[in-house]
């Protein structure tokens, strides 16, 4: 993994956290009543997960509401994993002034990068820069707020993902790829099992090849594969407290991010077995020799300190 990757010159608008709209990155923990996805046209939501009564009648049991994955039997060490719980205390961002740039929109989304005032005039722009991302190749990781509620608009956290790039778009920047998993493939030994593999099979009648590992996985927990991050193509969510996040498998993803007055306190669950490069992966951003600034998010926030919705679903005068 290179230490760091060029980047251009990008100003990503922010978008509302859905399940729908994070689809590709993990999946969005929230009440599925309560949920402001609920508000949103019948093509953007994702049906809720099943439910039964639970408690003597006193609760509704929401299942499998995240997807969690443990890839680390494909690990290089081969050193197991176990779940483990940590807690982020993530405190706020600083920001910087907004001023005009040169910098290309992203190419995710509509945007407008010179509205930055309401009928009142009394919105306020600031720039937040993003110099880092990182993945975990090998597990799941779910962050969950404490003590922050749906309500709060003093205080709310970003969730900034980009997709990953092809492997081979990303070769360029590196000549050892870090660890990543990749599904083994088991040597063969007789001539039987080698035409098995053929297909269409001579011995049964599939015509699809067996499925692999990862397969199996939900999508939203399936490793994104090995490349570097689509800087291009990075997309940044406001999120209530009522909403937890689950990063897939090797989603490229800023650490998290807190806008406003306090810290928020995070439980972030997830598999890890204390071998650094399987862990985590970091890459920082450095913006290229043309370039006037690098990747960053455009906050705009009202005059109660609350994060604008600027683009796709609920952006048209969206309030969380
Ligand atoms: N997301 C975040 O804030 N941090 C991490 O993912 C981490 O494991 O350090």
């Amino acid at each position: 993994m290179p230490a760091s990757m060029p980047s251009p010159s990008i100003r990503i608008p922010i978008e509302l956290l859905t399940p729908t709209a994070f689809n590709q990155f993990g999946t969005v923990v929230e009440n599925p009543a309560t949920s402001p996805s609920t508000k949103l046209p019948v093509p953007h939501r994702i049906p809720p997960p099943d439910s039964v009564p639970a408690n003597q009648g006193f609760a509704t049991k929401y299942l499998d509401v995240t997807h969690m994955s443990n890839l680390y039997t494909l690990a290089p060490s081969k050193k197991p994993a176990k779940a483990v719980m940590n807690m982020f205390v993530c405190k706020p961002r600083e920001m910087r002034p907004h001023e005009p740039s040169m910098s290309l929109p992203s190419s995710w989304g509509d945007l407008d990068i010179e509205d930055d005032e309401d009928e009142n005039g009394d919105y306020e722009r600031q720039l937040l820069d993003i110099g880092i991302l990182e993945r975990h190749p090998f597990t799941t990781q779910t962050f969950i707020p404490m003590g922050l509620s749906q309500q709060d608009r003093h205080t709310q956290y970003l969730v900034v993902v980009a997709p990953t790039l092809p492997a081979s778009a990303s070769s360029r920047y590196s000549d050892r790829p870090p660890p990543y998993p990749t599904p083994m493939v088991k040597r063969k030994k007789s001539f039987k099992d080698m035409f098995a593999r053929a297909r269409p099979s001579p011995f049964t009648n599939e015509a699809t090849p067996p499925p692999s590992l990862f397969s199996r996985l939900h999508p939203s927990a399936r490793p994104k594969g090995p490349g570097l991050p689509d800087l291009k193509n990075l997309r940044a969510f406001v999120a209530t407290g009522s909403q937890a996040v689950t990063y897939g498998a090797g989603t490229w993803h800023a650490p998290m991010i807190v806008i406003g007055d306090r810290s928020i306190d995070f439980v972030a669950v997830q598999f890890a077995n204390d071998v650094g490069i399987e862990d985590c992966q970091e890459i920082f951003l450095k913006p290229n020799s043309t370039a006037q600034e690098g990747v960053v998010v455009l906050v705009d926030t009202d005059s109660s300190g609350t994060v604008q919705v600027k683009a796709g679903v609920g952006s048209v005068k969206a309030r969380l």
